[in-house]
């Protein structure tokens, strides 16, 4: 078994072999991303974006937990920032180690890389953070779109981030960012001034599920999610649903 340490440092290696000492990693991890948050914080005042967040206390549980989130685009990770807490990791495609230096600085980060190629491969990493999260007492980030989606609703959720919770028998805590369609183009990455409001929203427990259910938690915290995002997007979810 691999500590969570050993794990971010060897994710992309078939057979995690690569040694590691002491969380030195890990700990460097958590540094690093107060740097980066600190430094992301200012972003936004040279962007014209504004953040309303709401429900940061639910991010208070004891011990680890799953963290799941909408994915709009690159702008995210300004929104990641406002709210990131400081012992939380991010789950990533492997495609980012490799974008110079900002996969350089994403590696230093913490970020657990999957290949979303292979199921298999990506489940096997899963399985390993399951084990060791709660002995490192870390926050899981996950996308569950498994994509950037910029359309004003959710793509249907990816399972990874919920059976990992029920592995863990930790709970997940769902975050909601409104759309960015009103001030965003993802086609030309172009954005005007506009405001982001987030909600972090009570935890899900798992605690006593199996793998059994993982469909049905996945699908409560889809709907829980969906409709958080039309309420904070002041769109009407009844027009949504008729579409
Ligand atoms: C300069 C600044 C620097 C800053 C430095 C600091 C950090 C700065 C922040 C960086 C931030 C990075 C942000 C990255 C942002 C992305 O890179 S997002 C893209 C990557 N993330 C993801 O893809 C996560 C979501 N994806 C998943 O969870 C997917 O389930 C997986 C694990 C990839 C598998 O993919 P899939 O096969 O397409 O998915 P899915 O249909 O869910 O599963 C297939 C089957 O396997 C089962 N399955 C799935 N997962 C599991 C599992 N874990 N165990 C058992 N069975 C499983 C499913 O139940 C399903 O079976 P059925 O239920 O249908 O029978
Ligand atoms: C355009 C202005 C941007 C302002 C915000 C700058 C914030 C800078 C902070 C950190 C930058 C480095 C982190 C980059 C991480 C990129 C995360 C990302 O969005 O990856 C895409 C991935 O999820 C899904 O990929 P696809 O949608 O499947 O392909």
């Amino acid at each position: 078994m691999f500590s969570l340490t050993e794990l971010l440092s060897a994710s992309t290696h078939p057979g995690y072999s690569r040694p590691c000492g002491f969380p030195a990693l890990l700990l460097t991890a958590f540094l690093f991303c107060r740097i980066i948050k600190t430094v992301v914080k200012t972003f936004k005042y040279f962007f014209g974006v504004r953040f309303e967040v709401k429900g940061l206390e639910n991010f208070e549980v004891e011990g680890p937990a799953i963290i799941v989130s909408n994915h709009q685009s690159i702008l995210d990770m300004m929104g990641l920032m406002e709210v990131l807490p400081d012992d939380c990791v991010q789950v990533g495609k492997k495609e980012l180690m490799y974008a110079g230096t900002v996969g350089l600085i994403i590696y230093l980060g913490g970020v657990i890389f999957i290949n979303r190629k292979s199921t298999t491969s990506a489940k096997m990493v899963m399985a390993e953070v399951a084990k060791t999260m709660a002995a490192d007492k870390v926050k899981v980030w996950v996308y569950p779109e498994g994509t950037r989606n910029c359309t004003g609703d959710l793509l249907p959720f990816k399972k990874g981030a919920f059976h990992l919770a029920v592995q863990a028998q930790v709970p997940v805590i769902p975050v909601v960012y409104s759309s960015f369609t009103t001030f965003y183009n993802p086609k030309k990455n172009l954005f005007t001034s506009g405001k982001i409001k987030v909600e972090v929203l009570p935890a899900i427990e798992t605690k006593g599920l199996t793998s059994g259910d993982v469909s049905d938690l996945t699908d409560r915290c889809f709907r829980t999610m969906r409709e958080t995002l039309f309420r904070l997007s002041g769109c009407p979810s009844e027009a949504k649903d008729s579409s």
